[in-house]
């Protein structure tokens, strides 16, 4: 039994924002985007990232199309100093990309960090200092003047640095680390005491970023506390709002998106959400989630299983299968009502005539994302006829009757339960061979059939094995079908009559096939479903009925 809570947590106190405005606004327009992978994701990581790592980390990031990213904390050592200079140094960095680095309020870190970065043609800088109770009196033992003006001496450091270093085109960022922990007016006065010493302007703004550093709260609670401080900083136009959330209630994503409503102007996080403790936001489903709002995020990950396997590679960590958008799962449905409806919504949008996304449980057409329908169904024991005729029907081109669809069902069901595991698509092929006698041997064998006319009836003559002997059969009736069955009766076989038929083409051209499906019901009320297939449809008929009189 879990302790008495209340002896120990304290409830997060509600914002005092009557009039808060984000919850009737919507996301209309994509925010700058800031990938700290390179930091806040690498300073995460069991072994944090070599250059070769940090190098090919940076170049998937350009090529999603992020155009800001967080390349390290150079202060901390060789590793993350070296991959910045490199990069400087080599002019790998795209004119639209734009680099940043992190920094203490300390001298020393901070003169390392310009050093780092000098020769950009344009660089941010970002210094943090932590500013709510328990860090002012715990890690700093200091009171609110005395943490206020470890961020003022840092940002003088920063206008002292850049002008040492004029070739660059020098930008800022302060963070009041722990931001969501504090009290709101006390962050608003240290940014504002930053503000005085860098002096932003509307054309070169300075990014104040507002972090969720331990997500301490529900989501509503950051968006008031980022309307709050939009609301009350001083030259509000002088000033990019960004939203850095981690994820330790699980609620980040909607930390971030309820920030957006809140006027937070840029993000910053991780491809799917690595970072500190249990991670950053997730940079990938906070844009997927706009692109299916029909909004463009301005990333790309048309090629997500690309971003999945550097991401993989970099930090040693795996995206989880379930992982929103990405994971090796989500477009799969195993249960029988989800495939039935996955199915149907298939055939649904190849009828309609525009482009709009509607099929049921896909809520993003995984061809967006790179992703083929294949594992959309996959079968096991909780799957439905729905499931089991789609596999049939995409990689062996046979459409099956509803009917038999529930007829089949039944075997792979049988199947799947004394397996006890997912059936593969041959599985399902080789149990429908089995159950319907293609390729494979039945009571009745067809060898070789000839259709005669006699007036208006048909007379079929066939060379069968029947109970394993050769025989010569013949029948008469109306048409070719009802001759068959004539013939068979004849032959021990079953007194049935036709309720269903129906047949289709396999593929295209010369190598095309014929599939006959048929559904018989016995004198004594039994049905009994048959499948043939052939190059000729009319022996893809006859190989159903044998099929059906073998199935008895
Ligand atoms: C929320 C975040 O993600 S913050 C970013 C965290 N990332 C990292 O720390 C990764 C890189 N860090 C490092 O490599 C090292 O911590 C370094 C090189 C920056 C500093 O190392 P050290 O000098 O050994 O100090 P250490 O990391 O232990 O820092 C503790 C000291 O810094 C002070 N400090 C912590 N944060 C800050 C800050 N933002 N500004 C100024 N001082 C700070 C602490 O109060 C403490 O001071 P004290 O020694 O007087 O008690
Ligand atoms: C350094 C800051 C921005 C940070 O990562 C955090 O507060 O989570
Ligand atoms: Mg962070």
């Amino acid at each position: 039994m879990l302790n008495d809570p209340s002896r120990k947590y304290r409830p997060f106190p509600q914002v005092d924002l009557p009039d808060r405005q984000w919850p009737d606004r919507t996301i209309d327009k994509a925010p700058r985007w800031l990938s700290t992978d390179l930091r806040d994701g690498n300073q995460a990581l069991i072994d944090p990232m070599g250059s070769e790592k940090k190098s090919r980390f940076f170049d998937l990031l350009v090529k999603v199309g992020i155009k800001e990213i967080e390349v390290g904390f150079p202060s901390s050592g060789a590793t993350d100093f070296d991959f910045i200079r490199d990069l400087v140094d080599s002019g790998r960095i795209p004119d639209d990309v734009t680099i940043q680095s992190l920094t203490q309020s300390r001298r020393d870190l901070i003169e390392k960090t310009f050093e780092a970065m000098a020769g950009a043609k344009k660089a941010i800088v970002h210094l943090y200092n932590a500013v709510s109770p328990a860090w002012r009196n715990i890690v700093f033992n200091l009171d609110k003047p005395g943490v206020k003006a470890i961020a003022i001496e840092g940002a003088q450091i920063l206008a002292e640095q850049a002008a040492k270093y004029p070739q660059t085109d020098w930008h800022f960022e302060y963070s009041p680390e722990t931001f969501s922990t504090a009290e709101l007016d006390f962050s608003i006065e240290v940014c504002s005491a930053v503000m005085e010493i860098l002096k932003p302007t509307v054309e070169k703004p300075i990014i104040f970023n507002l972090p969720a550093t331990v997500e301490a709260a529900m989501p509503n609670i950051y968006a008031d506390q980022i309307e709050y401080f939009g609301r009350n900083i001083p030259n509000r136009e002088a000033v990019v709002i960004s939203l850095h959330t981690h994820n330790d209630r699980g609620t980040g994503i909607a930390a971030t998106e309820l920030g957006l409503l809140a006027g937070g102007d840029r993000v910053e996080g991780c491809l799917f959400g690595n970072g500190e403790r249990t991670g950053n936001v997730d940079l990938v489903t906070v844009a997927l989630n706009m692109y299916t709002q029909g909004l463009h995020p301005g990333l790309d990950f048309s090629d997500i299983d690309e971003v999945i396997q550097t991401v993989e590679y970099c930090n040693q960590l795996p995206v989880h299968p379930r992982h929103p958008y990405a994971g090796e799962l989500v477009f799969t449905a195993f249960s029988g009502s989800h495939q039935d409806a996955i199915k149907k919504g298939f055939a649904h949008q190849a009828k309609r005539n525009d482009e709009i996304w509607e099929v049921p449980y896909l809520p993003i057409d995984p061809a967006d994302l790179g992703r083929s329908y294949e594992a959309v169904i996959r079968v096991n024991s909780q799957s439905g006829k729905g499931g089991v005729a789609w596999v049939l029907e995409q990689d062996y081109g046979l459409k099956l009757p509803k009917k038999l669809q529930a007829d089949f069902s039944r075997t792979v069901q049988e199947l799947s339960d004394t397996t006890g595991r997912e059936l593969t698509s041959g599985d399902i092929w080789g149990a429908f061979q089995e159950r319907y006698f293609i390729n494979k041997s039945g009571r009745f064998e067809l060898f070789d059939y000839a259709e005669n006319h006699a007036g208006s009836d048909r007379i079929f003559v066939g060379k069968l094995k029947v109970d394993g002997e050769f025989r010569s059969l013949s029948g008469r009736g109306n048409g070719l079908m009802s001759s068959v069955i004539a013939a068979l009766k004849d032959h021990g076989g079953p007194e049935m009559d036709i309720v269903d038929y129906s047949e289709h083409a396999i593929g295209h051209g010369a190598g095309a096939q014929a599939a006959a499906y048929v559904e018989c019901r016995t004198t004594d009320g039994r049905s009994l479903f048959g499948a043939g297939i052939d190059t000729d449809v009319a022996t893809a008929t006859v190989r159903a009925l044998l099929s059906a009189a073998n199935g008895i």
